[in-house]
């Protein structure tokens, strides 16, 4: 079988949410390819905790069946997490069906998550070996999913500014332009991860960042690469500067941004358009803007949304590749 949802950009592309029906309940939630836990708000949280959240109601779905012992507890990059126990149940994607999925149900979720209330938790979608519920780790909807779909793949379209699609069990050729192209993936960190050693900012020389490696990764926001990256793609920016009070590099919002083509695995170079760096103003008047590409300070770059919404991403979870094309 096959899955499609759409991926609806929330708060100025932040995140994309999607529609999941879990035990006849349908909430919005974060496709994460960068995690791979299944976790959702639910009726066991604080009231406090579920004000503004759609919450799954584990007293009304038919199906649940709760797994004696198991917790979960995950904690993300940027210090937020959820902590929970766990069931089973039955999660409809689209039309791809997994009857007995694990459910992570969180008792606890950070501040950050609370405030959240577009998203009422995540699907993670990198490799099962990153699942954090114990005594045993359980599978992502991915995995249990790809037996029964018509090929063992799901895409991300995510789009700047418009409703875009995740789909499982097909790659849309139509979403595309041109021929789509592959490369390896290296699974030991769990990631969609491949090597990227080589950019070009706009027509300039090529650049090496020897030793990189990046994941794909649509949970995070951003494009963070390289110190040495970004510096040289906001060289060519006239007024960027790294303002520290903001986090990060920004530069005049109508600036004209350069194109970044970024190494995939060694096979090919995939390009970000310079109008998808530019991610948001700063300030009320929108002079200033901050940057879609930052700076990380490890080898393992990590491309996010930004990335995402250059590029129609495939993840083939058969022969563990990554695919890209430009957007349609
Ligand atoms: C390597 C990190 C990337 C950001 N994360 C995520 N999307 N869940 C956490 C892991
Ligand atoms: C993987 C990411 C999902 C979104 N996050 C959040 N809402 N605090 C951060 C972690």
């Amino acid at each position: 079988g096959t899955g499609k949802v759409t991926a609806t950009p929330i708060n100025g592309d932040v995140e994309y949410l999607s529609p999941v029906n879990i035990g006849g309940q349908t909430l919005n939630l974060d496709f994460d390819s960068g995690s791979s836990d299944l976790w959702v708000f639910n009726s066991q949280l604080s009231t406090a905790s579920q004000t503004g959240h759609t919450v799954f109601n584990v007293a009304k779905s038919q199906t649940l069946q709760m797994m004696t012992g198991a917790t979960y507890s995950i904690s993300y990059g940027d210090g937020s997490g959820s902590a929970g126990n766990v069931g089973t149940d039955t999660v409809n994607i689209g039309g791809a069906t997994v009857t007995s999925q694990a459910i992570e149900l969180a008792t606890a979720v950070s501040a950050s998550f609370v405030e959240d209330t577009a998203s009422n938790g995540l699907v993670g979608l990198a490799f099962s070996k990153l699942n954090t519920v114990k005594p045993t780790q359980q599978k992502t909807f991915f995995d249990n999913a790809m037996p029964n779909l018509a090929e063992p793949v799901f895409t991300a379209d995510l789009r700047s500014n418009a409703v875009g699609a995740y789909e499982f069990g097909a790659i849309d050729t139509s979403k595309f332009n041109g021929t789509m192209q592959w490369a390896a993936v290296n699974t030991t960190n769990g990631f969609w991860q491949f090597s990227s050693e080589k950019f070009q900012v706009g027509d300039a020389t090529p650049m090496a960042v020897p030793g990189g490696q990046a994941i794909a990764d649509t949970g995070t926001t951003l494009m963070l690469t390289s110190a040495a990256v970004v510096n040289a793609y906001y060289a060519n920016v006239q007024g960027a500067v790294n303002d520290q009070q903001v986090g990060g590099v920004t530069f005049p919002c109508n600036s004209q941004l350069p194109d970044l083509q970024f190494d995939v695995g060694g096979s090919f170079m995939a390009n970000v358009k310079g109008s998808d760096i530019n991610f948001a103003p700063v300030d009320n008047a929108g002079t200033t803007c901050f940057g879609g590409v930052q700076a990380i300070q490890s080898n393992l770059q990590i491309y996010g949304d930004i990335m995402f919404k250059s590029q129609f991403v495939a993840f083939n979870g058969g022969n563990n590749s990554i695919g890209m094309a430009p957007h349609q």
